[in-house]
């Protein structure tokens, strides 16, 4: 379980975040959904350990990061804004790297690498260098990489950002996987179908807070909107930002 407390950060006169709770569950998918800016990139790089808050708490089951940051990373698998892939490895090789990383051996990694090509179907591409790489194979070879240690919990940024409807069901479909593997899904958007397509719980972001944690269902009672679009729209009080 992933726990946040009245997070803050600042940088110079902007207020990313300004006192975000929430908590994400093991077995469930749960979406931070907000506007362009809301500060979903900045909560979600302070949950994995990239960057401190100046106020608030992060707990990873119980582990606060600024108290033992390594425990925290190991139960993580994090796909990040920037994937920064190695270019001159091939996929695999990449993959092994962050197994190496994390203190594998190298049967394990083989073992968990070709378990990860074959569930995100990466069969046609592992074997080549990731330089020129199209988005869909790049962010499928950094969700086989976040994930080669086998971590509780999922973080991802973005994760269907410029892909096409067949990797979008690919990957939604993969997310689904990790959260009945009991896995505590967590995902930032602003695209308001995917949201509503994937969670068990949405956290939405607007300017820096929290403007609404609820389930999906729950959403619409409390807005009197039948349809989630609807209900976010008059949740954030715009339309600017979201796309549907
Ligand atoms: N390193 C930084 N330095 C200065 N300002 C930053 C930094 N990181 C984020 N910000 C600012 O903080 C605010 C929140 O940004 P953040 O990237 O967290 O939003 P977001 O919800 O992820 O947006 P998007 O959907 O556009 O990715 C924005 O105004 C952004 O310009």
């Amino acid at each position: 379980m992933i726990e946040v407390k009245d997070l803050h950060k600042t940088f110079g006169e902007v207020k990313a975040v300004d006192g975000v709770s929430f908590s994400a569950r093991d077995g469930e998918i749960t979406g931070l959904l907000g506007p362009n800016g809301a500060g979903k990139t900045t909560t979600l790089r302070m949950l994995y350990t990239l960057m401190s808050p100046d106020r608030g708490q992060v707990l990873v089951d119980g582990v606060d990061p600024a108290v033992d940051p390594v425990a925290v990373r190991k139960r993580l698998g994090v796909l990040p804004d920037a994937h920064g892939l190695y270019k001159r490895l091939t996929a695999r090789e990449n993959i092994d790297y962050f197994g190496r990383l994390q203190g594998m051996d190298e049967a394990a990694i083989a073992q968990q690498r070709e378990a990860l090509i074959e569930a995100l179907g990466m069969g046609d591409f592992a074997a080549r260098r990731t330089e020129g790489f199209s988005q869909g194979q790049r962010v499928k070879t950094a969700i086989a990489r976040a994930l080669v240690h086998g971590p509780d919990h999922v973080i991802l940024d973005e994760p269907t950002n410029g892909l096409d409807v067949m990797a979008t069901r690919a990957m939604r479909a993969f997310m689904r996987k990790l959260r009945d593997e009991g896995k505590c899904v967590l995902f930032s958007s602003h695209i308001m179908q995917e949201v509503a397509a994937l969670c068990d719980r949405i956290v939405v972001i607007a300017h820096g807070r929290v403007a609404a944690d609820a389930s999906p269902d729950q959403l619409r009672e409390q807005t009197g909107e039948s349809n989630l679009e609807d209900a976010f729209v008059k949740i954030i009080g715009t339309e600017e930002g979201l796309a549907a």
